[in-house]
């Protein structure tokens, strides 16, 4: 972590066990994260990357060891389901849109059934459009878009409840080099302009060089764990 951020989110000594497989997916992994961080997580497959950014987004608990998210303990008695649509924002390689809502009311599904106003809720909506670009296809259903806009759709919809950190994995993986490079230009507007915490998992060096710092996972471990040079331009 650099030295002058506050940590938003601390994993300590982490293992992950699936018995059914005989697995230890993680292997005693400890790492903070720090408020505002952009950080990405590479390793073979298999090594574990997943498994650890299910475990950050609270979508699976780990086997023993200890999370904690500003400061507050994540255990049993965690209402997760309200910690994650109030504070984490997830983007995954396959969209998940729903395909007969707009590409505007698929932004706004994260905001049902939280008491949101409607006209609040579509203006919040408008917004997050518009910060991705794709002001111009909010009536178009996801078939109507091509993949890269669905993947913007896809963002803005993680960004609703204003997340305090964004989990992505392979958030690039579907995509060609050209669109893999929009969505990354768009990743780092939400880190530089919305000051938002970026962790993702993946495979590509570019996505991994886009970020502040790399984690690489061997066999369940962090095998390396180091900030990206950058170029001065
Ligand atoms: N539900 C499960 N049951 C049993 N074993 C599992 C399960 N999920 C993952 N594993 C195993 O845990 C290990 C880590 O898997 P994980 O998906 O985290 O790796 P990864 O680094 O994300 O791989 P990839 O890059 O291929 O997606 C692998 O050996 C995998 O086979």
């Amino acid at each position: 972590m650099s030295d002058d951020a506050s940590v938003l989110l601390s994993i300590s000594d982490v293992t992950k066990d699936y018995p059914d497989g005989n697995v230890r997916a993680l292997d005693h992994v400890s790492f903070d994260v720090g408020v505002g961080e952009y950080v990405a997580i590479m390793g073979p497959s298999g090594s574990g990357k997943s498994t650890l950014l299910s475990i950050l987004g609270t979508l699976d608990r780990p086997s023993s060891g200890s999370l904690t998210f500003e400061g507050q303990s994540i255990d049993a008695g965690t209402d997760l389901d309200e910690l994650r649509s109030r504070a984490i924002g997830f983007v995954f390689q396959s969209f998940y849109l729903l395909p007969t809502l707009t590409a505007l009311e698929n932004i706004q599904v994260p905001m049902f059934g939280r008491g949101w106003p409607v006209a609040e809720r579509v203006e919040k909506a408008r917004e997050l459009i518009e910060a991705v670009g794709m002001a111009d296809r909010a009536k178009h259903l996801p078939k109507q878009l091509s993949v890269g806009q669905r993947q913007r759709i896809a963002i803005a919809r993680s960004l609703a409840n204003d997340p305090r950190l964004l989990l992505a994995d392979e958030p690039t993986g579907n995509l060609d080099t050209v669109t893999a490079a929009g969505i990354l230009e768009l990743f780092e507007q939400l880190h530089s302009d919305r000051k938002m915490t970026l962790v993702t998992v993946t495979h590509s060096e570019e996505v991994a060089m886009a970020a502040q710092r790399v984690i690489c996972m061997r066999d369940g471990q962090i095998e390396s764990d180091q900030l990206v040079a950058r170029s001065q331009s």
